[in-house]
């Protein structure tokens, strides 16, 4: 079988996507690729192999292959219960990440398709993040594959990273083939009375852009969901390296 060339869906409504992005500084649009690209895309983002992500000991993102796991033996798990302290007190997050860019430059799964994911995300997709933000500043993608399994989550945050990290909008392009409300995992926008203004369930084939600054999470992933929310996510930025 010849894998499909990722492209957006020619049916696409970009114009309408603009004026609500504009309106609301939120837009979700869906069926954004064809149905044979979605395919191919989701069959890619759950079988490659992942690393672990989560806020490391000095407030900083930790990233651990399947092996260096393995090596952690025992400590890994009062590294986990460690990060769950610092949660409470403050931010975390932990869930499987796939980190394309790297992954792109360091030759990792060579050969593998997944890389042209990555090439689409700086090209095509840069293009029509601007459009749709009618922001010309953005000139390419940083990207992560994401999965999560029950107990999963990304706390609060507002998504303004380093100083020099440059995220103008934030996009996920949401993989999970199934999913029940009841199941956590919903991007969540917080007001500033601690309310819950917009929660969105994991979604298959959607996109998601919304403005930096916001304050949202991904809400923990229940212990009985039965499967895993899987989804590209990043930030559209500007030039600056
Ligand atoms: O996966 C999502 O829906 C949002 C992810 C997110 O907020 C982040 O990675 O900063
Ligand atoms: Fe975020």
């Amino acid at each position: 079988m010849t894998t499909p060339v990722i492209r957006i869906n020619p049916a696409i409504d970009a114009k309408a996507a603009r004026d609500a992005y504009k309106r609301d500084g939120f837009v979700q649009i869906a069926d954004i690729f064809e149905p044979h690209v979605a395919e191919h895309m989701a069959r890619m983002i759950e079988t490659l192999t992942y690393d672990l992500a989560f806020q490391g000991e000095e407030d900083k993102p930790v990233l651990l292959t399947q092996e260096e796991i393995r090596q952690q033996g025992q400590q890994m798990g009062q590294r986990i219960r460690n990060l769950m302290d610092r949660t409470g007190d403050n931010y975390g997050f932990l869930y499987q990440s796939y980190p394309l860019i790297t992954a792109y430059l360091t030759g990792r799964d060579a050969g593998h398709p997944i890389h042209r994911l990555t090439e689409w995300l700086n090209a095509e997709f840069t293009a029509f993040g601007a459009f749709i933000t009618d922001e010309p500043r953005v000139a390419k993608a940083d990207g992560q594959l994401t999965r999560y399994r029950p107990g999963d989550f990304i706390g609060l945050h507002d998504d303004v990273g380093p100083e020099d990290s440059h995220r103008l909008t934030a996009y996920t392009l949401g993989f999970t083939r199934r999913w029940r409300s009841d199941w956590g995992g919903q991007l969540l926008f917080h007001d500033n009375k601690g309310d819950v203004s917009r929660g969105f369930v994991p979604r298959f084939n959607t996109l998601t852009l919304f403005k930096v600054p916001q304050l949202h999470s991904v809400a923990v992933v229940a212990p009985y969901a039965k499967v895993h929310r899987h989804s590209v996510v990043g930030w559209l930025r500007d030039h600056t390296p």
